[in-house]
């Protein structure tokens, strides 16, 4: 009977193992480290030095090329190693009984064992998805070709020995077959995996393009729709579920209404008349612009809404809330009932300083514009009230609003005056209920309301709204200004004002010429009666205002000031008509 003796493994089979061994162990958690505390703990990134250390590394493996290619060639070529080397390190030894036996490996796994190991070693090398194909393709045609020279030079004893599956072949060509088919095959499956891979990933940068299009293309439409229609009204109508026939309508118990029209409008001295509409229209588009950067910039948490613009007359909303729609805040049904709610007072407060707002924006222009432009300036009628507002058309949806507040704030705009904020009697009311100053200005005639009282609303230097608390201080200003005014024989207030003021203030006949001036409607119902003793007698200067305070004596040249600088601010109070 055969006596085999075991030999044990050589001192490099041991190495490779152990070596092979803590190379896995540590780079298994280093190389999964970054995906896995990603996934389970989040972004923030690891405190603790180790672990921080650990995390770099594993990011590091990821991003670098040469840290992924050499961890391959550790891992594909160290398993390739175990697998062999046990062949290699197998040896032959002679059988003692009978002395002259031949000689037999010893020590050695079945040959089978190995090629599949080895199969199993160029698997894996293929495996790795990140590597650069054809470096793998060399690796594994290079550990294809060491085997071969294992099989058939190194180990030749061992696997020519070997069992085989067909009879009369030599079992090395079965080992050599198996091998390069198991290559050739793992080749190809990696080859249509890459490629299937690749079409995945063109795919899905294609669908991502596709994806940011059609984002884009929805922004581009919000955006648009945005600028013609109300953000909520956007919505309903991206509701793919809609009905495209479905109206769209919506009752509002408060709503303030602003027309705002461009006066003034001497532009361009072009005697080419295409040249001459396109510099209109360019100085249009820029003060529209303007007055849009407005909606979007206002501190107001009520919105400003664009309603239109028609020619030169820019009309805004305000109070247009989804969430305001069919009001219970509304105090009555009837129109010209103000709104008493802290809701109605912020919705017509915040028209009204848009007004101011659009004025100030004007005025910035005016003063930034070239110069053969002689300057715009705006008229504005601003009212309040019940507001019907609905889409109409299918192919080009109009956003608009009516009712008697609407119609309302146009007649307040074209009976207005220019440089001024008209409003009606219903949102004077609510602004003085503010704390705003409002001035009367009588009765106007409004076509189909007949004689209705209307309403300035007075601002300061700063286009600000004024206190009613202040508004000793902006009277006293305002007579300031016009008497500065008459006396310097500017021409700011209306024509036959100046001419009789100068004329009175400077002596020249004025006596016959003209007995009162209407100079401004800020100042009503209460009579300035300067007393000067001198040259002007309250019969030639009936000067209207609402300050009784400012019974002072005016002398000629002199500048208006008034006697009692602390007056009862009670005095000016009683700005109605
Ligand atoms: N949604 C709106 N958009 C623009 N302007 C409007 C709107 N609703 C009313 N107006 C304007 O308000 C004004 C007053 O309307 P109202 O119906 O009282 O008078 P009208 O007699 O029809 O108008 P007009 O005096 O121009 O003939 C009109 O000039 C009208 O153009």
């Amino acid at each position: 009977m055969r006596c085999f003796r075991f030999y044990g493994f050589r001192w490099y089979t041991w190495t490779v193992f152990i070596f092979l061994f803590f190379a896995m162990i540590i780079l298994q958690p280093i190389t999964w480290f970054h995906f896995l505390w990603t996934k389970y703990i989040g972004v923030e990134e690891p405190r603790n030095k180790i672990l921080r250390s650990i995390y770099d590394n594993s990011a590091n493996i990821i991003k670098s090329v040469k840290i992924r290619t050499a961890i391959y060639l550790i891992v594909s070529l160290g398993l390739a190693a175990i697998s062999i080397v046990n062949v290699i390190g197998c040896t032959e030894v002679k059988i003692e009984d009978p002395p002259d036996s031949e000689t037999v490996l010893s020590n050695c796994v079945s040959s089978w064992h190995v090629t599949q190991c080895w199969g199993l070693a160029l698997l894996l090398n293929f495996l790795f998805s990140r590597v650069f194909f054809i470096f793998k393709w060399i690796v594994a045609g290079g550990m294809t070709c060491f085997y071969l020279y294992v099989v058939w030079d190194l180990k030749s004893t061992l696997f020519a020995i070997d069992a085989t599956w067909n009879v009369g072949l030599d079992p090395r060509i079965s080992h050599t077959l198996s091998v390069i088919i198991i290559t050739v095959s793992l080749y190809w499956i990696d080859r249509t995996t890459e490629y299937r891979n690749r079409l995945d990933n063109l795919w899905q940068i294609q669908l991502n393009e596709e994806q940011q299009e059609a984002e884009t293309m929805l922004k581009v439409n919000n955006m648009l729709l945005e600028n013609i229609l109300p953000a909520h009204v956007v919505q309903v109508y991206l509701n793919l579920h809609r009905s495209i026939d479905e109206l769209y309508y919506e009752n509002y118990d408060n709503v303030a209404v602003m027309f705002a029209s461009l006066t003034d409008y001497k532009l361009g001295m072009e005697t080419d008349a295409d040249m001459s509409d396109k510099f209109v229209l360019s100085i249009l588009d820029e003060v529209i612009s303007d007055f849009d950067r407005l909606l979007i910039t206002g501190s107001s948490i009520h919105k400003v809404e664009k309603i239109k613009v028609a020619g030169w007359t820019y009309m805004a909303a305000c109070g247009l809330d989804p969430n305001r729609r069919d009001s219970i805040d509304s105090s009555s049904n009837t129109s010209t009932i103000r709104g008493n709610s802290p809701y109605d007072k912020a919705v017509v407060l915040t028209m009204v300083e848009f007004a101011a707002a659009m004025m100030m924006q004007l005025r910035n222009f005016n003063r930034g514009s070239f110069q053969s432009f002689e300057g715009l300036n705006l008229r504005i009628g601003i009212s309040n009230g019940k507001v019907a507002a609905g889409v109409v058309g299918s192919l080009k949806p109009l956003y608009d609003i009516w009712g008697h507040a609407v119609n309302m704030a146009s007649r307040m705009d074209s009976t207005g005056e220019t440089g001024k904020i008209q409003v009606t009697e219903n949102t004077a009311l609510i602004l003085e209920e503010c704390g705003v100053l409002t001035a009367c200005r009588g009765e106007t005639f409004v076509k189909g309301a007949g004689y209705v009282k209307t309403y300035f609303v007075p601002l300061d230097d700063h286009f600000n709204l004024i206190k009613t608390e202040d508004s000793i201080l902006y009277y006293r200003k305002e007579n300031r200004n016009r008497y500065n005014n008459l006396i310097n024989g500017f021409d700011d207030v209306s024509d036959a004002t100046s001419v009789y003021s100068f004329n009175s203030l400077y002596g020249m006949s004025a006596a016959n010429d003209i007995t009162s001036i209407q100079a401004d409607n800020y100042f009503a119902s209460r009579s300035y009666e300067p007393n000067d003793g001198d040259s002007i007698t309250s019969s030639e200067l009936d000067y209207t205002t609402t300050d009784n305070a400012y019974n002072n004596d005016m002398t000629r040249n002199q500048t208006f000031e008034p006697a009692d600088s602390t007056s009862n601010s009670e005095d000016v109070e009683d700005t109605r008509c």
